[in-house]
């Protein structure tokens, strides 16, 4: 079906940005880690965050799922039950990466498993530590790819730098750590999001940050909480977006996830000179939040790069469109983590965007982008990736001419009302 648009499209109102897939997973996998009832409020009802709660039933935790909310009974590690059935994580990386830390510390057998994407994804890059603190698990081509065996065991302390500068990574460590005997320290090359370290103390255990080192005690047990979760900045991104290229627009979007090491891109919009005011909330939770409103912009091109990058990681495919709209180049450097997402977002942004007319290059770590193109319409694809399907139906907001974008269901994976939102703020 193709979305009809016009390039004098405007983008008018407010929206409920849905909650923060990030958070959304690690809420629920610390219900079940921890002793006690633990609330979710504002959970996020994409695929890839119900994939982590079916995961967790199967491990044997009680978690009852109603339209507002979830509601998880834990039992804390102990009651976590060695599973009948695969564990499947559908296209979920966060899923895999996380959980694989939780069930490294366990004295179960498992096996996890997703879909043609998460097949492709590297996951050497958290069985490398974990067995070094004592898990045995193996995979496809030498325990690098799904499918995944997991053997826990009792896990010894580790002292760790990352070889890349990745969240899933540094968060599925600090989840073996605090089953672990003995104290374990992290090191990151570039700050990542700090969900995990934020969500360690709200369930009540203790997380230090001493210099650039992570410190974390093992043997701790965690109890249930109420977590809030914020709007996702990563889905608000795209109206964000649309609102500053499209003709007289103005987006205002409450309650959305200001936590520093997420929010590179309201860095990008002020550098680029877009129309942005940054509301912050006084709630005193444990992650900041914030209203966001856009209008249309007046852009210049920047360049993107170094310690930036993992605090706009998932934005990099809408901030390459935002800059097809900017006066002059934009370059974005330092990204080569693109290549091992859902899908090669280098590749798949650079090669959809060119079919709809704009001026962008591949370069070996990032992209090129040459400003004021006008777009055309086009049949595009999302090649099963949300980020891309939200960012091409963002490009049909200003191309002239008809834009049909194929395997555009992937955006449930993050943001199943994406097109009412759209529609809505279309009227
Ligand atoms: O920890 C997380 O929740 C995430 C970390 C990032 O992945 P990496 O850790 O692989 O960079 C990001 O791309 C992903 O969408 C979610
Ligand atoms: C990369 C992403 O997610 P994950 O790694 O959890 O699949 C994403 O949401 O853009």
């Amino acid at each position: 079906m193709a979305i009809e648009t016009t390039s004098e499209k405007s983008l008018n109102g407010q929206i409920q940005i849905p909650g923060d897939k990030s958070i959304s997973h690690r809420a629920v996998m610390f219900g079940a880690i921890s002793n006690g009832k633990t609330k979710i409020k504002n959970f996020l009802f994409g695929e890839d965050c119900l994939s982590t709660v079916e995961c967790f039933r199967k491990l044997g935790v009680d978690i009852e799922v109603s339209d507002a909310e979830i509601n998880i009974d834990g039992k804390g590690f102990e009651g976590l039950k060695e599973p009948a059935e695969i564990l499947n994580v559908g296209n979920s990386g966060t899923t895999t990466r996380l959980i694989m830390g939780i069930l490294a510390g366990l004295p179960i057998h498992s096996v996890l498993i997703g879909d043609d994407s998460i097949a492709k994804r590297p996951m050497s890059r958290v069985a490398i530590p974990l067995k070094s603190m004592g898990a045995q698990i193996d995979g496809r081509e030498n325990g690098q790819y799904t499918p995944l065996a997991i053997r826990g065991t009792n896990l010894n302390g580790i002292q760790y730098t990352l070889p890349v500068a990745s969240a899933q990574v540094k968060s599925a460590i600090l989840l073996a750590a605090i089953q672990a005997k003995g104290t374990s320290i992290v090191k990151e090359p570039q700050i990542t999001r700090d969900h995990t370290e934020r969500m360690i103390r709200q369930f009540g255990g203790s997380i230090e940050k001493v210099g650039d080192e992570i410190i974390v005690k093992g043997g701790q047990s965690l109890s249930g909480c109420e977590i809030k979760v914020p709007g996702d900045i990563s889905s608000a991104a795209f109206f964000m977006v649309a609102a500053a290229i499209a003709k007289n627009s103005r987006v205002e979007m409450p309650n959305v996830g200001l936590n520093p090491t997420r929010s590179g891109i309201i860095e990008v919009f002020e550098k680029m000179g877009a129309s942005i005011t940054v509301q912050k909330d006084e709630t005193g939770e444990a992650e900041p939040t914030g209203t966001i409103i856009v209008e249309t912009s007046t852009l210049q091109g920047i360049e993107i790069g170094g310690e930036l990058i993992p605090k706009l990681i998932d934005e990099i495919p809408i901030i390459a469109l935002l800059a097809t709209q900017a006066s002059g180049r934009t370059v974005i450097r330092n990204a080569e983590e693109l290549k091992v997402k859902e899908t090669n977002r280098i590749d798949t942004v650079v090669h959809e965007l060119q079919k709809l007319g704009a001026n962008i290059t591949a370069t070996e770590d990032g992209m090129i982008i040459e400003g004021n193109s006008k777009l055309s319409g086009g049949t595009v694809d999302s090649h099963g990736d949300h980020r891309i399907g939200m960012m091409l139906a963002v490009a049909s907001v200003i191309s002239e001419g008809d834009v049909e974008i194929l395997r555009k269901e992937a955006i449930n994976v993050s943001y199943p009302n994406f097109f009412n939102h759209l529609e809505q703020l279309s009227n």
